[in-house]
């Protein structure tokens, strides 16, 4: 046995960076509008850092037994966020992970307290005429069922984003390929 590994066994396994070499010592956590890439761009983003990836909204659907849209139409959006926050809640205390969350989770006090102080937050933007392009692509985000979903973005845009700008991080990935942006979130996690 060589003197390295010998030393080994005395410290901790190195924190992982996949091929990355990036030094992810708290789970990172997406946040951000409807369609804007937290559930495609984080499971690329973790595949590339060699962590686990999870997304919050999976999780609640799993642990209520419901679809999100289900349990807003049972028990109403309070029910829904304190959900929420406790599901996020068990996922920053679970391992070094890379979770995507629900685009309102952030704007939850509480929740985003427990974002920010045990996490790396990563506030995912892009502009709202690529985001209505998206979300027209599923009927299943109950806040957009009610209105012109275009309108409905903008007025979230414009009350969540001085919210969302408390992140750690903030990259814009507009129309880039998704790789791009798991590339800025990257860089901007290096810095
Ligand atoms: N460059 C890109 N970056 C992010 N998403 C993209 C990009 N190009 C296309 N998309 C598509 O936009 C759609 C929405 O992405 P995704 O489901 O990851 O968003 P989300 O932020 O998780 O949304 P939600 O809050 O509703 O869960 C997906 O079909 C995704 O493939
Ligand atoms: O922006 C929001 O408030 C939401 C986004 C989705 O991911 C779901 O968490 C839910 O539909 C609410
Ligand atoms: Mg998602």
């Amino acid at each position: 046995m060589n003197k390295n590994m010998e030393d080994s066994f005395d410290q901790p396994a190195e924190d992982s960076g996949g091929s990355t070499g990036l030094e992810v010592d708290r789970p990172i956590v997406l946040i951000g509008l409807m369609g804007v890439g937290k559930t495609t761009v984080g499971r690329r983003l973790a595949k590339k850092l060699d962590l686990p990836f999870v997304d919050a909204d999976e999780e609640i659907e799993k642990a209520a037994g419901l679809t999100i849209s289900e349990i807003f139409d049972r028990f109403g959006e309070d029910y829904f966020r304190d959900g929420e926050r406790r599901v996020i809640s068990r996922l920053l205390d679970d391992h070094m992970q890379v979770i995507a969350t629900g685009g309102g989770a952030f704007m939850n006090a509480e929740t985003r307290n427990l974002i920010l102080s045990q996490a790396t937050a990563v506030w995912l933007d892009a502009d709202i005429d690529i985001l209505v392009k998206r979300v027209a692509r599923r009927d299943t985000r109950p806040l957009l069922k009610n209105g012109d979903p275009e309108q409905i973005l903008r007025k979230l845009a414009n009350e969540r984003n001085p919210v969302y700008a408390q992140a750690h991080v903030h990259v814009v990935g507009n129309d880039s390929p998704h790789e791009t942006t798991v590339n800025s979130i990257l860089s901007s996690l290096a810095q």
